[in-house]
């Protein structure tokens, strides 16, 4: 008997391996008994079976049209997989071997490899259509790693036919985030030319996969990446959790069950505060700001973990998105991985270029549509977005902070022939000065010291093919704008420390709250990158000034709770409507979000539900514009009020009972503008000017050169004196004032109440305070 199964109960079944010349000392798995008893198990199965070792490779492969139905089947795992093949086949090119996919079953959907080994390979029958099961093939890497279903190495004679015994075979099951197994990935090569970091290849790719298929499955709820070393995070070595608004835990990656030695069963029995010990708020709260640092966590017996929190901005569930785990096309997904010189590397973004070439279902995708939920400047907004929409121009989008210019740049890619590929966001306020250059523009190995020692190709390169969201881009410092302005002028990157230049074709969208026009008269801001970045500028309304508080309301509300449909009283309806929402739509949606989790089990949210110092503002907000409908007190149960929306798209809200409360229908005067609102005169009409005291400098706010929207060059009026007297800025740096006063100095306290990220305030104070921001 074989040395090589020691403890193989079934002697003369090994008999042809023991006749085999003896193992070379690079023999793979040499001594492990673990691997020699996979290996025997296996050729018993296979006797069972009655397989004989000399039979004939099956070569009846589905046919053509089976094949397609196959791989229609399992396109959302080719999606997923085709850019990781492309990279892994990268690492063995050249080495008489070929990278294959399989189904679950031991199909082989796709295959890439070296064209000598293809030919070779297709006289076994390991190409495209043939299954490589264990009960079809015997003993084989695919099939007995989907027996095992774990990573399974089979090298030449311990393949169960003969006919397979040139082949070493490395494969690795790929899993979906609740254990199911998807299909396999393989590396099989010349047994002669074996070597031995194969596996840890084809393990590491599988991991990949699974990894984009968790992201992607679960694009809508929060990831936590973890790592008992905070090195480890955003490695293949991370675990990543994938877990409800209501802090449930959902989905896991394999890094994640090993780490925490649960199965998924398990870890599902688990919310994060049973789970780490912390509240789902407070690591929302903490991961909003892109640049927040992982978090130590505890588990209950006390083993210690970092976590750091992703998500996507909320993406409106459409009517007609598919569910969760269906064939969904291409998500939001934050963080875009590194792409491949070829174009070709894994990006936890697209589900791969190869994706559309080989015929994907096309993306049901969270788009401009979804942002439009009835206000006609928002409706004007993406009229005109649409029309410049895949023609190369820059969009410029304005804005106060928390409006949603993000999302809507999200949504223009979505939307845009770029959708498939990378959608990448750089905020240039939160990052330093002294890294924005090497964050954009990469640097190569050594460049500088505190750099990663590899180097990193740049935030620009990553958006190659995609969209680049340059947030905040009045805050770029003046030398990296004339860095900028080159490469987009040259459409070529050259990282820092490097003379070698990359070219990039990236659709740009920016944003700013800022006025650019007055930086350009101030010389903070380049005038020729302004023209540049400026093909449409487009400027989303202040929350005050939307006609839709309503519909968001209900949308907002609609995501927080799946067994109950939440609604506001009447009385919390109206302290909606007379607030100025300093943080706009992202203020509104955290005093949401506190207000459905203080409602647990009720269904209609009430004053008591919402905090002191909001309802204290809001009050004064109420009582400074002579509403007289000032709220009753507390204690007085107020008749609860719903608010029916209508579904249809666009659709305004009206009430269901009860007087009108300043939500009018279509065309009628937006709630700030009812009785009690905020006085200003609006145009509901397209494009309408308005003038609002809150407005920056309405009505060709922030700077346009022509109005809101009106694309640059065009000729407008310069900007018209606000009727206050006073800046938007100055206003809001008093609202920020105010409210880090009543929140006794303590700016995380400040930010949460106004729904502003703790950088932002920073960043906003210290520009007050004639800093360098
Ligand atoms: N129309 C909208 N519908 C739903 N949610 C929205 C909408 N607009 C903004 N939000 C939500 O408000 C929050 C802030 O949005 P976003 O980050 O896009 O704003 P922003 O204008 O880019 O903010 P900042 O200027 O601070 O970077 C996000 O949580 C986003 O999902």
């Amino acid at each position: 008997m074989s040395a090589f199964f020691p403890s193989s109960p079934g002697g003369s079944r090994n008999r042809r391996l023991a006749e085999t010349a003896p193992r070379p000392a690079a023999w793979p798995n040499q001594g492990d008994s673990t691997h020699a008893m996979v290996i025997n198990q296996s050729h018993e199965r296979c006797q069972a079976l009655g397989l004989s070792r000399i039979e004939r490779p099956d070569f009846s492969p589905l046919g053509r049209s089976d094949l397609t139905v196959a791989r229609d089947r399992n396109q959302r795992l080719y999606s997923h997989a085709a850019p990781v093949m492309e990279m892994l086949y990268e690492q063995i090119v050249n080495s008489e071997s070929m990278v294959v996919l399989t189904d679950a079953t031991g199909t082989i959907l796709h295959s890439i490899g070296d064209d000598d080994f293809l030919s070779r390979a297709n006289k076994v029958a390991l190409s495209p259509g043939a299954n490589w099961s264990e009960a079809a093939k015997g003993t084989n890497a695919v099939g007995t790693a989907l027996v095992d279903e774990v990573p399974t190495l089979v090298h030449a004679d311990e393949h169960f036919m003969h006919a397979n015994h040139f082949l070493t075979c490395s494969a690795a099951p790929i899993l979906d985030p609740r254990g199911n197994i998807l299909g396999v990935l393989d590396v099989s090569g010349d047994q002669r030319s074996y070597h031995q970091h194969t596996m840890a290849l084809v393990k590491m790719s599988a991991r990949m996969i699974e990894n984009h298929w968790l992201s992607d499955d679960y694009r809508n709820v929060m990831r936590l990446h973890f790592h008992s070393r905070v090195e480890f995070i955003g490695t293949l070595m991370e675990g990543i959790l994938a877990v409800a608004p209501d802090g449930k835990i959902v989905g896991a990656n394999r890094g994640a069950l090993e780490q925490l030695g649960m199965s998924g069963a398990a870890l599902r029995m688990h919310a994060l505060p049973s789970l780490f010990g912390v509240a789902m708020g407070t690591v929302v709260d903490r991961f909003r700001s892109p640049l927040a640092v992982p978090m130590p966590v505890q588990l209950s017996d006390g083993r210690q973990f970092h976590i750091q929190g992703r998500f996507n901005s909320p993406v409106w569930s459409s009517p007609d998105a598919p569910g969760r785990g269906t064939e969904s096309g291409s998500g939001q997904v934050e963080e875009a991985t590194v792409r491949t010189a070829s174009g070709a590397g894994p990006s936890a973004e697209t589900e791969g270029g190869a994706d559309a070439r080989h015929g994907a279902m096309p993306a049901v995708r969270a788009g401009l549509k979804q942002l439009q939920t009835g206000d006609a400047q928002v409706d004007t907004v993406i009229q005109k977005i649409r029309r410049v929409l895949n023609r190369d121009i820059p969009i410029l989008v304005l804005g106060e902070t928390g409006t949603g210019k993000e999302l809507l740049a999200r949504a223009i890619h979505q939307d845009s022939d770029r959708s498939r590929q990378p959608f990448v966001a750089v905020n240039c306020a939160s990052i330093p000065d002294t890294l924005i250059e090497a964050e954009l523009f990469g640097y190569e190995e050594g460049a500088f010291t505190g750099a990663r020692r590899k180097g990193a190709p740049g935030k620009i390169v990553q958006a190659n093919g995609g969209t680049l969201f340059l947030d905040e881009i009045g805050d770029m410092p003046l030398p990296l704008q004339a860095h900028l302005l080159r490469v987009l002028q040259e459409r070529q990157v050259t990282p820092l420390g490097s003379n070698k230049s990359v070219s990039v074709d990236v659709a740009i969208i920016c944003a700013t709250h800022r006025n650019l026009r007055e930086m350009i008269e101030a010389k903070s801001f380049r005038e020729d990158l302004y023209y540049r970045l400026n093909g449409l500028a487009v400027r989303i309304p202040s929350l005050r000034e939307r006609t839709d508080l309503m519909v968001l309301v209900q949308r907002i509300l609609d995501r927080q709770t799946t067994d109950r449909r939440l609604s506001l009283s009447s009385e919390v309806v109206k302290l909606f409507q007379h607030y100025h929402w300093p943080g706009n739509v992202r203020q509104l949606f955290n005093v949401l979000r506190t207000a459905a989790v203080m409602a647990a089990g009720e269904s209609v949210i009430t004053r008591d539900h919402l905090s002191d110092d909001f309802i204290e503002d809001a009050l004064q907000a109420a009582r400074s514009h002579g509403e007289a409908a000032a709220a009753p007190h507390a204690g007085a149960a107020p008749a609860p009020m719903e608010v029916h929306l209508q579904q249809a798209q666009g659709g305004q809200a009206s009430l269901g009972m009860g007087a009108p409360m300043g939500v009018g229908p279509v065309g009628g005067l937006p709630h700030a503008a009812q009785p009690g609102g905020h006085p200003g005169a609006f145009g509901t009409g397209s494009g309408s000017p308005f003038v609002h005291p809150f407005a920056p400098s309405a009505p060709t706010g922030y700077g346009l050169p022509g109005g809101f929207g009106t694309p640059a060059g065009s000729q407008g009026p310069r900007e018209a004196p606000m009727d206050t007297g006073r800046s938007l800025q100055d206003m809001e740096i008093e609202a920020i004032r105010r409210a880090v006063e009543a929140a006794g100095g303590n700016i995380s306290e400040a930010s949460k109440r106004l729904g502003i990220s703790r950088n932002t305030i920073y960043r906003k104070l210290r520009w007050q305070q004639g800093g360098t921001d």
